[in-house]
């Protein structure tokens, strides 16, 4: 399999509002998306841009949202995955099971509209890792 760009690092937090304010006051960002909900995910997400990946901000919706667990033991939010993409969904999977490594669900739809899946942080040096098909005509 050949790794493609890095997308995005994922950043939880318990307020986008307040990370919004940080983003933009401290750090100089100067395209910073509105916040949506994906409740597909779990999550409420923005995007910072930055020049040459996004910062993704993502906050739970609700007790059952994968990243719950994460904001009750860092409640002040932190560093929670980093995407890479890749040309072929399918094949990446494949290749990550063949290699041992612990893909967590089936390929859904993240937020930039292409499959996503997630490998298990145990098995990827300590870092949950999100892997994304990348978008048609994307760079
Ligand atoms: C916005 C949409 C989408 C996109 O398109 O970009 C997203 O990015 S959504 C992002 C949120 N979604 C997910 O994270 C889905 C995949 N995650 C999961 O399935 C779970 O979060 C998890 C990785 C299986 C962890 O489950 P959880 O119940 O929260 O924790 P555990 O206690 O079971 O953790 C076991 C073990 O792993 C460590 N851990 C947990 N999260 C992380 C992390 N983000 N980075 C590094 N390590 C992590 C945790 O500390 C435990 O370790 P030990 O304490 O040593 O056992
Ligand atoms: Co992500």
């Amino acid at each position: 399999m050949k790794l493609g760009r890095l997308n995005h690092i994922g950043v939880a937090t318990p307020s986008i509002e307040t990370s919004i304010a940080l983003y933009r006051d401290v750090l100089g960002a100067t395209t910073i998306g509105e916040p949506f909900d994906l409740p597909a995910q779990g999550v409420k997400v923005c995007f910072v841009d930055t020049p040459n990946a996004q910062i993704e901000l993502i906050e739970p919706l609700g007790a059952a949202s994968p990243i719950h667990g994460f904001i009750a033991k860092n409640p002040a939010g932190g560093q929670h995955h980093v995407c890479y993409e890749v040309p072929d969904i399918h094949a990446a999977k494949t290749w990550f099971e063949s290699k041992g490594a612990r893909v967590l669900g089936e390929p859904r739809i993240g937020a930039h509209g292409t499959l996503v899946f997630f490998v298990h942080p145990k098995d990827m040096g300590g870092v949950l890792t999100e892997i994304m098909e990348t978008p048609a005509g994307a760079h």
